[in-house]
Parts: C-alpha cells; structure tokens; sequence
C-alpha cells in the first residue's frame, strides 16, 4: 500500500515525492523543482511560500495535474498522477480537486448560480444540495445567486470562485495568489473564508502565495527556495514568516503587508 500517512500520524491529501522540473534543454535549461518531498495533509490549509521564481507555481501546477513532473512522483490521495492517460487525469482533476485563480476565472454570461455548478454540470454530476447550501451561506452569496458576475465585487467574484472550487465536494483544493487581485479587506475576507472552510469541512487547501499576512491564515506554511523544500512552519504569524523570508533575500517582496 502507498504510504498516505505523514510523519504527524495526519492523513495526506497530496504530495509530491523526489520532484523534479526542467523547463528548457542545454544553456537555457532551468530546474524549477530540483528534489522537493512534500506532503499536503488532509484537513489543513497550507500555505507554499518564497522567493519569485523558487518553484511555488510549478509545485503547485505538478502537484494538482495541470502539469506533468520531469522526475518524480505526484499524488492525489493514493493516486499516482503519472499513471494516468489525459483522460484520467482530466476525469480526476474534475471530480477530485478544486481550484481558485488570482483572476477567479468566473463565466461572464453565467449567474453566480450556475459558475457555482459549474463544475459538476461539466462532470455529468448532480450537487450534493444540502452541500451546496450549507457552502452558500459560508461564503455569503444567498442574495447575489441570480447576479452576473460583473454585477459583483472583485472580493464576492473570489467567493464566488472559493464556492465553486468546493462546491463539488474535492479533496484537496489549490489556490495560487487568491487575494492577488484584491484589495486588503476583501482578500482578508477570502482567506478568513478558506480557512472557515478548512474548519467547516475538513477539506484541505493548498495555497500559494507572495504575501506573509495571507499566508497567517494557513495552519502551516512551507518555504520553497531554489526548487528546494528548505523549511516548513507550523501556526505561522506575518511577522514570523516575513523574518523566515528574509533569511533568503536580502530585499523581500513585501507587497502585500503595506
Ligand atoms: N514554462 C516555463 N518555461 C521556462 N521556465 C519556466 C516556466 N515556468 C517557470 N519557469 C521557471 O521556473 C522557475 C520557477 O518558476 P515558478 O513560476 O514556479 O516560481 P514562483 O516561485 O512561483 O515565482 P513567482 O513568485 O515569481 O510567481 C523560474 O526560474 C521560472 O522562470
């Protein structure tokens, strides 16, 4: 049986085991991820953090399926993502992950309603409606559920894509920079709702992030630097990790705590 356990005895929804990532060939070749063993355990929210260009996006692009390992293995649950032909792994990443983009990615022609379910219509799946509502009220969306996205702040169009991600009920979710196109108060409230979520429902977030304070709100932060896994925080706080990320760059991004 494959090992799903991690050192804390705490189930593992996704993991990535010896991955390595080359981007380019010869002079231009770049190893994006050069030997990262990570595990995302299951009914947590963690945050992946460093420096620009240390690999969180590609981890977190090999670690959902959207994109394949150099070397390496990537599992979801028990699941080998290299095993699986196209088809499979579209099948997988449909019916057993969520995603939140930076740009929530929301069909401008359909209501919140339907973005919702999106997902699930596309799968041939009927929403499990009692999930569904309990999901409405998390994120606060009752009165907009006929609204057009445009109709809505940047702040509810990120609740309405967190809804969608957990709509289908996944196991694990991935969110790269969800608060990145918002404005402090609203991305605190999309973080504050992840981790409602998290609590809520035993689901399990992975999010990337540039942003020390978003990254407070996740139950453990990893620290990626050089395509290396170098150090893992648990209960982290803004001022913890801005000190961890200044360890590796003498001029860190700070954006987000202005
Ligand atoms: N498609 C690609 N082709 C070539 N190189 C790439 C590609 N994608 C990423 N890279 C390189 O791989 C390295 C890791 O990139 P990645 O985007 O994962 O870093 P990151 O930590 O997410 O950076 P940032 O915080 O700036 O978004 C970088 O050197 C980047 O330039």
């Amino acid at each position: 049986m494959t090992a799903t356990v991690a050192a804390t005895g705490t189930a593992t929804a996704a993991r990535v085991v010896d991955a390595v990532k080359l981007y380019g060939t010869g002079d231009t070749e770049v190893r994006a991820l050069d030997g990262v063993s990570v595990d995302f355990p299951a009914g947590r929210f963690t945050a992946i953090m460093g420096p620009s260009g240390s690999g969180k996006s590609t981890l977190m692009h090999c670690a959902a399926g959207l994109d394949t390992l150099t070397a390496g293995a990537a599992y979801i649950g028990d699941t080998e993502l290299g095993t699986l032909d196209d088809r499979r792994l579209t099948l997988l990443r449909r019916r057993r992950i969520g995603f939140v983009f930076q740009a929530f990615n929301l069909l401008p022609t359909l209501t919140v309603a339907e973005n919702i379910t999106l997902p699930m219509d596309l799968a041939g799946e009927r929403p499990d409606r009692a999930r569904l509502d309990a999901l409405i009220d998390t994120v606060g969306l009752r009165d907009r559920l006929h609204h057009r996205p445009s109709e809505l702040s940047g702040g509810q169009q990120q609740r309405v894509a967190v809804a969608r991600a957990f709509a289908g009920g996944p196991e694990v979710v991935f969110a790269d920079e969800p608060t990145g196109n918002l404005d402090s108060r609203s991305g605190q409230e999309v973080l504050r709702l992840l981790g409602r979520t998290v609590r809520q429902t035993g689901r399990t977030v992975v999010m990337v992030t540039h942003d020390p304070v978003a990254a407070a709100h996740a139950d453990e932060v990893v620290f990626l630097a050089d395509g290396r896994l170098v150090d893992r925080m648990p209960d982290p706080t803004a001022e913890r990790v801005l000190d961890r990320l200044k360890a590796f760059d003498p001029a860190p991004d700070t954006r987000g705590t202005r």
